[in-house]
């Protein structure tokens, strides 16, 4: 009987089905070739697929989870009607089976905040770099991320002979992560950071910390995922740009591994509804405390001076 679990299970195993079908919207869209952008600022798109995916998520939350307060990125998709085989009900068996931390068995529905980005990384989806689109759904109680998905809608994986499109990673504080095989970080200081929204100051917290190797990738759910697979040591972003909604989920996750996601001031973001959406002094995240210790020791403070008075 799924009503005997948690409320914070449930919600994060509904999640978990209802990004993979956010995936396929996702995926759909780019095969029809009629992306719909439309520009809300500079380097700021939205595509039918942003706004489709949303519509997706929200109203079949919503459905389920009357009292969530859901906040999506895109403005107006949530009203009308939405088409039936887009209102998803399953969740995820594996999650549902999953050991929910204590002090989150008696969470109601009126203490939890979820933050949807339908598509992170807007600018690689139309630029052709599929492999950095994700979609993220987080998942906060009292201003703290406490589960989150990231749906990887183009990751590739052979089964059977078959190819399967999409993975889903998912995060619970304390209970863990899984859809993917965590990997250590490499040995040299690898760090991810953006390609589309760079800046001086984005540019000088890089040379900073001196890494052996910078990879400039798209989306703030692929570079957490970068991290934890090993393919990178630290994410820096020493800008605004990124919201709630693009961290809530990669924070969660990234904690649920025993990794930390902050400001470049080292500062938590609060993720309760009524906080502002910007995360204007940037992002500093790294896959264990260590090494984001480490980053944040490397950033001079005139750096964080020059961030925080923006
Ligand atoms: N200047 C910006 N304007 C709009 N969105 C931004 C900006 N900077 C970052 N973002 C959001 O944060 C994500 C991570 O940033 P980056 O890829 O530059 O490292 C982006 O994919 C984008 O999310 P989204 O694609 O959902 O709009
Ligand atoms: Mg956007
Ligand atoms: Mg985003
Ligand atoms: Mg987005």
């Amino acid at each position: 009987m799924t009503s005997n679990i948690p409320l914070i299970v449930r919600l994060l195993a509904s999640s978990v089905s209802v990004a993979n079908r956010a995936g396929k919207i996702v995926r759909d869209v780019m095969s029809k070739g009629e992306l719909g952008i439309v520009e809300k600022g500079k380097d700021d798109y939205q595509t039918e697929a942003d706004r489709s995916a949303q519509r997706c998520i929200v109203a079949s939350l919503a459905a389920q989870y009357p009292k969530v307060n859901i906040i999506g990125e895109e403005d107006g998709p949530d009203e009308g009607d939405v088409a039936s085989d887009w209102l998803i009900s399953d969740a995820d068996k594996e999650v549902l089976s999953l050991e929910c931390p204590a002090d989150l068995r008696s969470v109601k529905e009126e203490e939890i905040v979820v933050w949807v980005d339908p598509l992170d990384g807007t600018s690689e989806y139309t630029q052709g770099f599929l492999e950095h689109v994700t979609v993220l759904i987080g998942i906060s109680v009292n201003e703290k991320p406490v589960a989150g998905v990231i749906h990887q809608p183009y990751y590739k994986t052979i089964l059977g002979g078959e190819k399967i499109m999409g993975r889903t990673i998912w995060g619970l504080q304390e209970a863990g992560v899984g859809g993917f095989t965590p990997a250590p970080p490499p040995d040299s200081l690898i760090i991810t950071t953006t390609r589309s929204h760079s800046n001086p100051l984005v540019e000088k917290a890089l040379q900073v910390m001196n890494a052996a190797q910078v990879l400039r990738v798209g989306g703030a759910g692929y570079k957490v995922l970068q991290l934890l697979e090993g393919k990178a040591s630290v994410y820096v972003f020493a800008s605004s740009g990124c919201k709630k909604w693009d961290t809530c989920a990669p924070e969660a996750v990234l904690s649920a591994a025993g990794g930390k996601l902050t400001d470049i001031l080292g500062e938590c973001y609060k993720y309760g509804g009524s906080e502002s959406r910007p995360n204007k002094t940037g992002v500093l995240a790294a896959v264990s405390k260590d090494l984001h210790n480490y980053a944040l020791n490397r950033i001079p403070q005139e750096l964080k001076d020059a961030l925080s008075k923006k």
